[in-house]
């Protein structure tokens, strides 16, 4: 039997957790033969929910789950946590400008940035899902004194898996023959989905879509509006397609990428492809065979692209000049 992976989850009385945390019990994220503590953090108002929550993961009885503890202090949450699932944020509200979110959250991830540097273990990765998530991360990497900001990510998969999506369809092929789709960026409405070094069935995206108008316009555009479009179907936000793209985003992480692929997560940018260094941006990310990661250097970027990557760009440099108190180091 293997040793236990400590997997830390945030919210974990939200709408997101109540699937993913059935899917990381279960054995999805990190594999079959692998045993999980699950250590859930929400605040003391939803302790009530979370108890329920903590229940029914009893009840699924998954052979694979070790233990689970529920508790709303921020450092019995991250003790010995390997991996950290930053899924709670609090929600905009009516009349809230997005400055006062970035605040409000900024110092929640002040926190437990803090609590993740003091209580974790060594090899702790830590994934924000919580918006804004780029920005989120950000605050937690420079509050996490100690802690490789190698180690930070926040996620931009969703995207990356709605992109295929819709590549796929309109191209009548499994989504499983769309591969190289790269999100650079924000998550955000800025977002640049890039079908430019996109593929189908090996074939360059665009030999296979000969819509060009299509890909730089209605594709891009319902990539970037989809979880608006999804509020408004279903009344509420994306929550288990969400939290199957965070499985995803691990198990990417956790597994060698095959040859020639890729996948998107937000790290902290080295200065490749230009993009300003330290900011927590989207790119083309690789997991190599001694289980680090890097960027996917070399992808030709065309006028159009660079367009569209420079404006997600600049909204990432604004959210991190709104938030530049908060940044510790
Ligand atoms: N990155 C992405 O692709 C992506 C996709 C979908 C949703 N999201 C974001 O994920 C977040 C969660 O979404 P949801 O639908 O589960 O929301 P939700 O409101 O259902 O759940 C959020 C939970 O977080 C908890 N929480 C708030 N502050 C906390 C804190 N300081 N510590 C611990 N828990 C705290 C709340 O009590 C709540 O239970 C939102 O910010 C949402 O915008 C991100």
């Amino acid at each position: 039997m293997k040793t236990p992976i400590t997997v830390t989850v945030t919210g974990a009385a939200g709408q997101i957790a109540y699937s993913l945390l059935f899917r990381i019990a279960s054995g999805s994220m990190l594999g079959p033969d692998q045993p999980i503590n699950l250590r859930l953090l929400e605040i003391p108002p939803a302790m009530n929910a979370l108890e329920g929550v903590v229940m029914e993961l009893r009840d699924a009885a998954f052979p694979l789950l070790n233990e689970i503890v529920p508790t709303s202090d921020p450092d019995e949450a991250f003790a010995g946590a390997n991996w950290c699932l930053l899924v709670g944020s609090v929600p905009r509200k009516a009349g809230m400008e997005r400055k006062d979110l970035l605040d409000i959250n900024g110092k929640v991830f002040i926190g437990q940035g803090q609590a993740i540097a003091r209580s974790a273990a060594k090899d702790v990765r830590v994934l924000v899902v919580g918006n804004p998530c780029n920005t989120n991360a950000l605050i937690a990497m420079h509050n996490a004194s100690g802690v490789p900001s190698d180690r930070f990510f926040a996620m931009t998969r969703l995207d990356e898996n709605r992109a295929k999506s819709q590549l796929a369809e309109k191209a009548g092929v499994h989504v499983t023959e769309v591969t190289n789709v790269a999100i650079w960026g924000n998550h955000s409405s800025t977002q640049y989905p890039d079908f430019t070094n996109a593929k189908i069935g090996g074939k360059p995206v665009t030999e296979v879509i000969k819509d060009t108008e299509w890909l730089k316009g209605d594709f891009i555009t319902t990539v970037q509006q989809r979880g608006a479009a999804i509020i408004k179907a279903r009344g509420a936000s994306s929550a288990a397609s969400a939290a199957s793209a965070a499985v995803d985003t691990v198990r990417s992480l956790a597994t060698q990428t095959p040859e020639g692929d890729w996948y998107s997560v937000a790290v902290c940018s080295d200065g490749s492809y230009g993009i300003e260094k330290g900011l927590i941006c989207s790119f083309p990310i690789r997991t190599t065979k001694d289980g680090g990661w890097e960027i996917v250097q070399g992808l030709p970027i065309d006028v159009f692209s660079q367009e569209k990557i420079d404006v997600t760009v600049n909204e990432l440099k604004e959210e991190r000049d709104a938030v530049t108190s908060l940044l510790q180091h």
